[in-house]
Parts: structure tokens; sequence; C-alpha cells
């Protein structure tokens, strides 16, 4: 299902597909970027070592990609404390900035501050952690992320238990009539992505799916086409 907002953000209303580039090559990420031309957003895993057990990369390198590519980014913060350490990605000119709500002391502070520095403000939630508990809090975002693995790895398989989280996130959105993007990340591919699609998410990250092709960028555009057949038109 694509919903006007989903259409506002891309002007054609398809689904849209973020490669992760945690499965990109890290010395090479200019050239892994333009591997991925016509991806919506490039979904960019920045992990702390603290609320994750990995390490990736975080303002230094997100500031050059920033640089090396049009494509508009995507940075999901597996971070501790993103209050203090969210809002700097807006400010670099990050399209979207996703924090883990398990993290944040103040969500909706740091949201309106990543809004105020000009990034959409996304929240993400852990594959334990209820949606239901946070329905309030999804008025001060632009986007959910519905973790579909474990944070902290690509490579893993999708958990099909979070379809019915997924499908709540879009009855939440319809029924309230909320500006919100519903995204998903962790084990997408092209079997996996019609399952997140027929459930209602407008955006869908894939790391491995796509690095992990021969042809990145016609990855991309398959499984946005899997995403199309299998979504229900509004
Ligand atoms: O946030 C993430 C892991 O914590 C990644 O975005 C995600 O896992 C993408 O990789 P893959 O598509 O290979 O699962
Ligand atoms: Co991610």
């Amino acid at each position: 299902m694509t919903t006007q907002y989903a259409k506002a953000l891309t002007g054609t209303g398809a689904p849209m597909i973020a490669p992760s580039i945690l499965s990109a090559d890290f010395a090479r990420l200019a050239d892994e970027a333009a591997a991925v031309a016509g991806s919506d957003w490039l979904h960019v895993d920045v992990m702390d070592n603290h609320f994750v057990p990995n390490l990736t990369l975080g303002v230094p390198v997100v500031q050059s990609l920033i640089k090396a590519t049009d494509i508009p980014l995507d940075c999901h913060l597996m971070i501790d404390d993103p209050d203090r350490w969210a809002p700097p990605y807006a400010e670099l000119g990050a399209r979207n900035v996703t924090f883990h709500v398990e993290a944040a002391a103040d969500p909706r502070q740091t949201a309106r501050a990543i809004k105020s520095a000009g990034a959409l403000a996304g929240l993400a939630l852990k594959p334990d952690t209820s949606l239901a508990d946070h329905l309030d809090l999804l008025t001060e975002f632009d986007t959910l992320l519905v973790m579909t693995v474990e944070p902290g790895f690509g490579g893993q398989a999708f958990i099909d238990a979070m379809v019915d989280k997924i499908a709540a996130a879009r009855r939440a959105v319809d029924s309230g009539h909320l500006r919100l993007l519903v995204e998903v990340d962790g084990g997408v591919n092209a079997e996996t992505i019609e399952r997140a699609a027929a459930a209602g998410a407008d955006c869908f990250v894939a790391g491995s799916a796509v690095y992990g092709a021969d042809d990145p960028a016609d990855a991309v555009r398959r499984l946005r086409e899997s995403a199309r057949r299998a979504a229900v038109t509004v």
C-alpha cells in the first residue's frame, strides 16, 4: 500500500528501496553508492558497539558520503544516547535520521531537534519492542522503522513474526491519518519483500540482497517491482 505521504516523498508513489551500505565495501563507499543509482535512499547503519555489539561508522564518514552521492541518506542510528548524538546527522544533511526508542531518554524532544535541523525524524523498534506501547509517539515522527532482524549485523534471516507488526503499523498510520512512512529493515530480499509489502510497508531496506547481487542497481529495480506487485494499491 503506498500512502499519499510516500507518494509525496518519492514523486512516483512507487515503493521506496533503500540499499544498506552495511553490506558494501567500506573502502569504496563512493563507488558503492554509485552502484545503486536510482535508489530512493541510501541506508547508513551507524553502530557504536554499545547499543549493538558491532562498530561501523559515524559523523566523519557520513559527512564525506553526503558529498560523494546524490542519493539522500537514511541514517539508522544503533547507538546509545541518541538524544545527544542524533541531531548532528541532521545538521550534516542526512534526509532521514532514525534512532531507537529503546535507547532514547526523550524521543519527542530528539525528534523535534532532528526536524529543526532539516531532516525527517525516524523511530526504530527492535523486534521485541511493542508497537502498541509507543503509538502515542508516532505523531512526532516522519518514519517508523520496523526491525525485522535483531539490530547489529547484516545478512540475517527476516523474522516472519514481524509481518504482524508491519500490518499493525500500517493500520495505525491509516486509521490515525498519520504522516508517517513505514520502513522495514533486516533480511529483506526478493521473497520476503512481498510479505512486507503486502502487510503495508512503504520503504524497504536491503543490504545483502542488493550488494550481494551481480548488478546492485538491477537488484534495486527488481525489489521495487516485487514490492509494487505485492502491495495493495489504494
Ligand atoms: O540495520 C541493519 C542491521 O542492524 C541493516 O540495515 C540490515 O540488517 C540490512 O542488512 P540485510 O538486508 O543484509 O539484513
Ligand atoms: Co539498518
